[in-house]
Protein backbone atom coordinates (compact mmCIF):
# COMPACT_ATOMS: atom_id res chain seq x y z
CA UNK A 1 0.00 0.00 0.00
CA UNK A 2 1.60 3.87 -1.16
CA UNK A 3 0.09 6.23 1.28
CA UNK A 4 0.00 9.83 -0.10
CA UNK A 5 -0.27 12.92 2.22
CA UNK A 6 -1.92 15.30 0.68
CA UNK A 7 -2.42 19.01 1.82
CA UNK A 8 -5.06 21.72 0.43
CA UNK A 9 -4.73 23.10 -2.49
CA UNK A 10 -3.64 19.57 -4.12
CA UNK A 11 -0.58 19.57 -6.22
CA UNK A 12 -0.43 18.75 -10.19
CA UNK A 13 2.59 16.28 -9.43
CA UNK A 14 0.34 14.48 -7.34
CA UNK A 15 -2.81 13.85 -9.54
CA UNK A 16 -0.51 13.85 -12.13
CA UNK A 17 1.27 10.07 -11.46
CA UNK A 18 -2.27 8.73 -10.83
CA UNK A 19 -3.51 5.59 -11.90
CA UNK A 20 -7.20 5.29 -12.62
CA UNK A 21 -8.99 3.97 -9.14
CA UNK A 22 -11.53 3.02 -6.98
CA UNK A 23 -12.08 5.36 -3.82
CA UNK A 24 -14.20 4.36 -0.19
CA UNK A 25 -14.27 8.30 0.86
CA UNK A 26 -14.93 8.62 4.99
CA UNK A 27 -12.81 9.50 8.10
CA UNK A 28 -13.04 5.66 9.52
CA UNK A 29 -12.27 6.18 12.85
CA UNK A 30 -12.58 2.51 14.33
CA UNK A 31 -12.54 0.52 11.12
CA UNK A 32 -16.20 -1.02 12.46
CA UNK A 33 -18.48 -3.06 10.76
CA UNK A 34 -20.22 -0.37 9.00
CA UNK A 35 -17.03 0.93 7.65
CA UNK A 36 -15.60 -2.73 6.18
CA UNK A 37 -19.07 -3.13 3.96
CA UNK A 38 -17.84 0.59 2.18
CA UNK A 39 -14.01 -0.59 2.04
CA UNK A 40 -15.32 -4.63 0.78
CA UNK A 41 -17.26 -2.83 -1.68
CA UNK A 42 -14.61 -0.56 -3.09
CA UNK A 43 -12.44 -3.29 -3.13
CA UNK A 44 -14.95 -5.34 -5.08
CA UNK A 45 -15.33 -2.84 -7.98
CA UNK A 46 -11.44 -2.54 -7.41
CA UNK A 47 -11.53 -6.32 -8.68
CA UNK A 48 -14.22 -6.04 -10.99
CA UNK A 49 -12.91 -2.86 -12.94
CA UNK A 50 -9.04 -3.60 -13.20
CA UNK A 51 -8.48 -0.42 -11.33
CA UNK A 52 -6.62 0.29 -7.74
CA UNK A 53 -8.39 0.17 -4.68
CA UNK A 54 -8.33 3.52 -2.71
CA UNK A 55 -9.19 5.29 -0.04
CA UNK A 56 -9.36 8.78 0.91
CA UNK A 57 -9.52 9.89 4.49
CA UNK A 58 -8.80 12.57 6.38
CA UNK A 59 -6.20 14.39 9.48
CA UNK A 60 -7.11 15.49 12.30
CA UNK A 61 -10.55 14.99 12.34
CA UNK A 62 -13.00 17.44 10.55
CA UNK A 63 -14.95 18.57 13.86
CA UNK A 64 -11.39 19.31 15.79
CA UNK A 65 -11.11 21.90 12.73
CA UNK A 66 -14.73 22.74 12.52
CA UNK A 67 -14.93 23.58 16.23
CA UNK A 68 -11.80 23.95 17.25
CA UNK A 69 -12.30 25.71 20.13
CA UNK A 70 -13.09 22.20 21.88
CA UNK A 71 -10.65 19.40 23.51
CA UNK A 72 -8.05 17.27 20.44
CA UNK A 73 -9.92 14.93 20.04
CA UNK A 74 -8.68 11.10 20.99
CA UNK A 75 -9.37 8.03 18.55
CA UNK A 76 -10.28 4.39 18.46
CA UNK A 77 -7.73 3.77 15.74
CA UNK A 78 -4.82 6.49 15.35
CA UNK A 79 -3.77 7.67 12.06
CA UNK A 80 -0.61 4.79 12.00
CA UNK A 81 -3.31 1.85 13.18
CA UNK A 82 -6.24 3.13 10.55
CA UNK A 83 -3.45 2.54 7.43
CA UNK A 84 -2.37 -0.66 9.52
CA UNK A 85 -5.85 -1.60 8.99
CA UNK A 86 -6.52 -1.02 5.40
CA UNK A 87 -3.26 -2.13 4.09
CA UNK A 88 -4.85 -5.58 5.53
CA UNK A 89 -7.54 -5.00 4.04
CA UNK A 90 -6.26 -4.79 0.82
CA UNK A 91 -6.18 -0.70 -0.13
CA UNK A 92 -3.22 -0.31 -2.51
CA UNK A 93 -3.22 3.56 -2.47
CA UNK A 94 -4.45 5.57 0.29
CA UNK A 95 -5.14 8.95 0.46
CA UNK A 96 -4.68 11.30 3.60
CA UNK A 97 -6.57 14.61 3.38
CA UNK A 98 -4.89 17.00 5.59
CA UNK A 99 -8.46 18.88 7.31
CA UNK A 100 -7.26 22.81 7.33
CA UNK A 101 -9.77 25.48 7.51
CA UNK A 102 -9.12 26.31 4.11
CA UNK A 103 -9.76 22.86 2.88
CA UNK A 104 -12.89 22.87 5.16
CA UNK A 105 -13.88 25.71 2.85
CA UNK A 106 -13.75 24.18 -0.60
CA UNK A 107 -17.33 24.40 -1.89
CA UNK A 108 -18.41 20.49 -2.50
CA UNK A 109 -18.55 20.74 -6.22
CA UNK A 110 -14.86 21.56 -5.86
CA UNK A 111 -14.08 18.97 -3.59
CA UNK A 112 -15.26 16.35 -6.32
CA UNK A 113 -13.63 18.44 -9.49
CA UNK A 114 -10.32 18.89 -7.80
CA UNK A 115 -10.01 15.77 -5.53
CA UNK A 116 -12.16 13.03 -6.90
CA UNK A 117 -11.78 13.88 -10.62
CA UNK A 118 -8.36 15.45 -10.15
CA UNK A 119 -7.15 11.66 -8.74
CA UNK A 120 -8.51 9.98 -11.61
CA UNK A 121 -11.04 8.26 -10.21
CA UNK A 122 -13.91 6.12 -11.74
CA UNK A 123 -15.71 4.73 -8.97
CA UNK A 124 -16.70 6.19 -5.38
CA UNK A 125 -18.00 4.11 -2.53
CA UNK A 126 -19.49 5.97 0.63
CA UNK A 127 -22.17 5.37 3.18
CA UNK A 128 -26.01 6.70 2.57
CA UNK A 129 -24.83 9.92 5.04
CA UNK A 130 -21.47 10.67 3.69
CA UNK A 131 -21.16 14.79 3.67
CA UNK A 132 -18.42 15.99 1.86
CA UNK A 133 -17.34 20.29 1.19
CA UNK A 134 -18.30 23.48 2.87
CA UNK A 135 -20.80 23.01 5.76
CA UNK A 136 -20.97 19.41 4.78
CA UNK A 137 -23.15 20.35 2.28
CA UNK A 138 -22.46 17.79 -0.56
CA UNK A 139 -24.08 14.48 -0.47
CA UNK A 140 -24.58 10.88 -2.13
CA UNK A 141 -27.20 12.19 -4.61
CA UNK A 142 -25.36 15.99 -5.05
CA UNK A 143 -22.05 13.37 -6.08
CA UNK A 144 -23.63 11.49 -8.28
CA UNK A 145 -24.25 15.01 -10.07
CA UNK A 146 -21.42 16.69 -9.55
CA UNK A 147 -19.79 14.29 -10.73
CA UNK A 148 -21.12 15.18 -14.28
CA UNK A 149 -20.93 10.71 -15.46
CA UNK A 150 -16.77 10.74 -15.07
CA UNK A 151 -17.23 8.66 -12.10
CA UNK A 152 -19.73 6.17 -11.02
CA UNK A 153 -21.11 6.18 -7.62
CA UNK A 154 -22.04 3.36 -5.28
CA UNK A 155 -24.00 4.06 -2.05
CA UNK A 156 -23.51 1.69 1.19
CA UNK A 157 -27.13 1.16 2.93
CA UNK A 158 -26.81 1.74 6.75
CA UNK A 159 -25.88 -1.45 8.60
CA UNK A 160 -27.02 -1.71 11.90
CA UNK A 161 -26.90 -3.40 14.92
CA UNK A 162 -30.50 -3.89 16.59
CA UNK A 163 -31.96 -0.96 14.79
CA UNK A 164 -28.89 1.08 15.34
CA UNK A 165 -26.91 2.36 12.93
CA UNK A 166 -22.95 1.13 13.58
CA UNK A 167 -20.74 4.08 14.11
CA UNK A 168 -18.27 5.45 15.66
CA UNK A 169 -20.26 7.51 18.52
CA UNK A 170 -21.91 4.68 19.43
CA UNK A 171 -18.15 2.94 20.15
CA UNK A 172 -17.19 6.10 21.77
CA UNK A 173 -20.62 5.95 23.83
CA UNK A 174 -19.80 2.49 25.06
CA UNK A 175 -16.13 3.07 25.94
CA UNK A 176 -17.23 6.44 27.93
CA UNK A 177 -19.59 3.51 30.22
CA UNK A 178 -17.15 0.87 30.37
CA UNK A 179 -19.48 -1.15 28.26
CA UNK A 180 -16.71 -3.01 26.49
CA UNK A 181 -18.18 -6.49 26.36
CA UNK A 182 -21.05 -4.58 23.71
CA UNK A 183 -18.13 -3.35 21.29
CA UNK A 184 -17.12 -6.57 19.42
CA UNK A 185 -21.13 -6.83 17.94
CA UNK A 186 -19.88 -3.07 16.36
CA UNK A 187 -16.12 -3.35 15.45
CA UNK A 188 -16.34 -7.22 14.90
CA UNK A 189 -13.28 -7.78 17.60
CA UNK A 190 -12.92 -6.07 21.16
CA UNK A 191 -11.74 -2.98 21.29
CA UNK A 192 -7.76 -2.72 21.10
CA UNK A 193 -5.18 -0.22 22.10
CA UNK A 194 -1.49 -0.11 21.89
CA UNK A 195 1.38 0.96 24.49
CA UNK A 196 4.59 0.43 26.08
CA UNK A 197 5.67 -0.81 29.12
CA UNK A 198 7.31 1.82 31.47
CA UNK A 199 9.09 0.66 34.77
CA UNK A 200 10.38 -2.37 35.39
CA UNK A 201 7.68 -4.69 36.53
CA UNK A 202 6.55 -5.73 40.22
CA UNK A 203 6.52 -9.96 40.15
CA UNK A 204 4.62 -11.74 42.84
CA UNK A 205 3.97 -15.85 43.09
CA UNK A 206 2.56 -15.87 39.42
CA UNK A 207 1.42 -12.16 39.00
CA UNK A 208 3.11 -9.39 37.12
CA UNK A 209 2.29 -5.63 37.56
CA UNK A 210 2.53 -4.14 34.33
CA UNK A 211 2.68 -0.03 33.95
CA UNK A 212 2.52 0.63 30.82
CA UNK A 213 2.49 4.19 28.57
CA UNK A 214 -0.11 4.18 26.13
CA UNK A 215 0.26 5.91 22.55
CA UNK A 216 -0.73 9.31 22.46
CA UNK A 217 -4.37 9.69 20.99
CA UNK A 218 -5.74 7.16 22.12
CA UNK A 219 -9.46 6.95 23.15
CA UNK A 220 -9.85 4.95 26.49
CA UNK A 221 -12.63 3.21 28.60
CA UNK A 222 -13.92 5.11 31.34
CA UNK A 223 -11.78 4.26 34.33
CA UNK A 224 -12.38 1.52 36.15
CA UNK A 225 -11.14 -1.97 36.40
CA UNK A 226 -11.60 -4.29 33.28
CA UNK A 227 -10.94 -8.16 32.22
CA UNK A 228 -8.42 -7.64 29.47
CA UNK A 229 -6.00 -9.53 27.04
CA UNK A 230 -2.83 -8.54 26.48
CA UNK A 231 -0.22 -9.24 23.82
CA UNK A 232 3.21 -9.45 23.75
CA UNK A 233 5.56 -10.85 21.03
CA UNK A 234 2.79 -12.31 19.44
CA UNK A 235 1.74 -14.00 22.70
CA UNK A 236 -1.73 -13.61 24.66
CA UNK A 237 -2.19 -13.13 28.83
CA UNK A 238 -5.05 -13.15 30.61
CA UNK A 239 -5.11 -10.00 32.73
CA UNK A 240 -6.96 -7.21 34.86
CA UNK A 241 -6.51 -3.38 34.03
CA UNK A 242 -6.82 -2.77 38.10
CA UNK A 243 -6.32 1.48 37.14
CA UNK A 244 -6.41 3.71 34.16
CA UNK A 245 -5.03 7.13 34.62
CA UNK A 246 -3.38 10.26 33.23
CA UNK A 247 -1.24 12.97 33.26
CA UNK A 248 -1.64 16.05 31.29
CA UNK A 249 -1.13 14.05 27.47
CA UNK A 250 0.03 10.80 29.33
CA UNK A 251 -2.27 8.08 30.02
CA UNK A 252 -1.26 5.13 31.90
CA UNK A 253 -2.71 1.76 32.71
CA UNK A 254 -1.47 -0.62 35.71
CA UNK A 255 -2.29 -4.04 34.67
CA UNK A 256 -2.24 -7.27 36.42
CA UNK A 257 -1.20 -10.59 34.46
CA UNK A 258 -1.10 -13.95 35.96
CA UNK A 259 1.18 -16.73 34.47
CA UNK A 260 3.45 -14.01 32.95
CA UNK A 261 6.70 -14.25 34.37
CA UNK A 262 8.87 -13.12 30.94
CA UNK A 263 10.46 -9.95 31.16
CA UNK A 264 8.25 -7.00 29.86
CA UNK A 265 10.25 -3.51 30.19
CA UNK A 266 10.16 -1.55 27.54
CA UNK A 267 8.22 -3.78 25.44
CA UNK A 268 5.52 -2.70 22.96
CA UNK A 269 1.85 -4.42 24.31
CA UNK A 270 -1.69 -4.45 22.39
CA UNK A 271 -4.00 -3.92 24.93
CA UNK A 272 -7.76 -5.54 24.73
CA UNK A 273 -10.48 -5.00 26.62
CA UNK A 274 -12.88 -7.78 27.62
CA UNK A 275 -14.92 -6.49 30.29
CA UNK A 276 -15.86 -4.10 32.93
CA UNK A 277 -15.73 -5.59 36.74
CA UNK A 278 -17.98 -3.89 38.99
CA UNK A 279 -14.91 -2.98 41.57
CA UNK A 280 -14.23 0.64 41.69
CA UNK A 281 -10.71 1.49 40.84
CA UNK A 282 -8.53 3.40 43.04
CA UNK A 283 -7.68 5.90 41.33
CA UNK A 284 -6.19 8.78 43.62
CA UNK A 285 -3.51 6.31 44.32
CA UNK A 286 0.15 7.16 43.05
CA UNK A 287 0.64 4.04 40.50
CA UNK A 288 3.83 2.84 41.97
CA UNK A 289 2.31 2.89 45.87
CA UNK A 290 -0.79 0.70 44.03
CA UNK A 291 1.51 -1.90 42.58
CA UNK A 292 3.60 -2.08 46.22
CA UNK A 293 0.09 -2.21 47.72
CA UNK A 294 -1.38 -4.75 45.78
CA UNK A 295 1.83 -7.13 46.06
CA UNK A 296 1.23 -6.44 49.99
CA UNK A 297 -2.72 -7.65 49.70
CA UNK A 298 -2.37 -10.63 47.54
C1 LIG B 1 -13.75 19.25 1.23
C2 LIG B 1 -14.54 19.03 2.49
C3 LIG B 1 -15.00 20.15 3.20
C4 LIG B 1 -15.79 19.96 4.35
N1 LIG B 1 -16.25 21.06 5.04
C5 LIG B 1 -17.08 20.85 6.11
C6 LIG B 1 -17.64 21.96 6.82
O1 LIG B 1 -17.39 23.12 6.50
N2 LIG B 1 -18.47 21.71 7.88
C7 LIG B 1 -18.76 20.43 8.28
O2 LIG B 1 -19.52 20.24 9.23
N3 LIG B 1 -18.22 19.37 7.65
C8 LIG B 1 -17.40 19.56 6.58
N4 LIG B 1 -16.86 18.48 5.94
C9 LIG B 1 -16.90 17.18 6.65
C10 LIG B 1 -17.85 16.21 6.16
O3 LIG B 1 -19.14 16.64 6.45
C11 LIG B 1 -17.58 14.85 6.85
O4 LIG B 1 -17.91 14.96 8.22
C12 LIG B 1 -16.14 14.40 6.78
O5 LIG B 1 -15.71 14.32 5.45
C13 LIG B 1 -15.96 13.02 7.43
O6 LIG B 1 -16.75 12.16 6.72
P1 LIG B 1 -17.66 11.09 7.40
O7 LIG B 1 -17.68 11.43 8.86
O8 LIG B 1 -19.01 11.21 6.77
O9 LIG B 1 -16.94 9.85 7.05
C14 LIG B 1 -16.07 18.63 4.79
C15 LIG B 1 -15.60 17.53 4.08
C16 LIG B 1 -14.85 17.71 2.93
C17 LIG B 1 -14.37 16.49 2.18
N1 LIG C 1 -23.25 1.87 9.70
C1 LIG C 1 -22.87 2.27 8.50
N2 LIG C 1 -23.52 1.81 7.41
C2 LIG C 1 -23.14 2.21 6.17
N3 LIG C 1 -22.13 3.07 5.92
C3 LIG C 1 -21.46 3.55 6.96
C4 LIG C 1 -21.79 3.19 8.30
N4 LIG C 1 -20.96 3.83 9.14
C5 LIG C 1 -20.14 4.58 8.35
N5 LIG C 1 -20.44 4.42 7.05
C6 LIG C 1 -19.74 5.04 5.92
O1 LIG C 1 -18.34 4.77 6.07
C7 LIG C 1 -17.56 5.93 5.70
C8 LIG C 1 -16.79 6.44 6.89
O2 LIG C 1 -17.74 6.84 7.86
P1 LIG C 1 -17.49 7.78 9.12
O3 LIG C 1 -18.37 8.98 9.03
O4 LIG C 1 -16.04 7.97 9.27
O5 LIG C 1 -18.03 6.80 10.24
P2 LIG C 1 -18.78 7.09 11.59
O6 LIG C 1 -20.18 7.59 11.23
O7 LIG C 1 -18.81 5.77 12.23
O8 LIG C 1 -17.94 8.11 12.30
C9 LIG C 1 -18.56 6.94 5.16
O9 LIG C 1 -18.64 6.74 3.78
C10 LIG C 1 -19.85 6.56 5.88
O10 LIG C 1 -20.99 6.99 5.21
Amino acid sequence: METVYIRHPISASVTAQMRPCVLALGFFDGVHLGHKEVLEAAKAAAKQKQLSFGVMTFYPHPKDIIQANEEPRKYLTPLPIKEERFREMGVEKLFVVRFTPEFARLRPKDFVVQYIVGLRCKHVVAGFDYHYGYKGKGTMATLKKEGDGKFQVTVIHPIKREQEKISSTAIRNLLSVGNVALIPSYLGDFYEIRGKVKKASIYYKNNQFLHILVDEEYMLPTPGIYKVYVEIDGQRYKGTCQQISSNGNQSFLLVQLTNCLINTYEKRVKVKWLQFSLRKAKEDHDIYQYMEGERRII
